[in-house]
């Protein structure tokens, strides 16, 4: 099981949850988030953690300058593309991408992947009007297809009680977390994020 723990704001919750155990880092380019970062801030953090963890950049219905302009100066490896972006927008950066699914009641998950043929991964997020991401709130995880043959991540209101639960439930390739190993808005908790990693990698 590969985690990502998402919501990176500074270098030392990224070397923390890194040492934790995590493959993957998510750094939030949404203004309007609470764990927003620059890139000057999200450079940092690059320029400090192993090249063998997947520094992730999401972005929400951004304008194509303002993503051509974090990556010029921030080396992501994956573009996380959390609002309602098509796949000729997410192409055209040239980069791996994942796009975000909000799992709105009567969403046809299949289809809306099917849209996205080059993606190399789908984030199932539990659906809040008007709120794009990051809510803390789980969906029913019997939702979640399990022959779409395209990589899953699950996200939305996990915790180290529930990932284990969660895993079982929709069986993913994958995790993400933001709010759920928190001990602040934008400041990751030590011990949260060791249980949230243990608990998924041992399921
Ligand atoms: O984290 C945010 O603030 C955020 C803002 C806008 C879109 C997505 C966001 N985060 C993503 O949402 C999931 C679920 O968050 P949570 O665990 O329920 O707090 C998170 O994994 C991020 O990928």
């Amino acid at each position: 099981m590969q985690v990502k723990i998402c919501g990176i704001t500074r270098i030392e919750d990224a070397l923390m949850a890194v040492e934790a155990g995590a493959d993957a880092l998510g750094l939030v380019f949404y203004k309007a988030s609470p764990r927003a970062i620059d890139p000057q801030a999200a450079a940092a953090i690059a320029a400090a953690v192993s090249p063998f963890v997947t520094l992730t950049g999401l972005f929400v219905d951004a304008a194509q300058g303002e993503v051509d302009q974090v990556l010029e100066s921030v080396p992501l490896n994956l573009l996380q593309f959390h609002g309602e972006e098509g796949a000729r927008y997410c192409e055209q950066f040239r980069r791996p991408y994942i796009k975000a699914l909000r799992m709105k009641e009567g969403l046809d998950v299949i289809a809306a992947m099917e849209a996205h043929p080059k993606s190399r991964g789908f984030l199932l997020d539990a659906y809040r009007p008007g709120v794009p991401g990051g809510t803390g709130e789980t969906f029913d995880w019997d939702r979640v297809p399990q022959n779409s043959g395209r990589p899953i991540v699950l996200a939305g209101g996990l915790t180290a009680a529930n990932v284990a639960g969660a895993i079982e439930a929709a069986r993913p390739q994958s995790v993400d977390v933001s709010g759920g190993v928190e001990q602040g808005p934008g400041v990751k908790d030590p011990q949260k994020v060791a249980a949230f990693i243990r608990a998924a990698k041992s399921s």
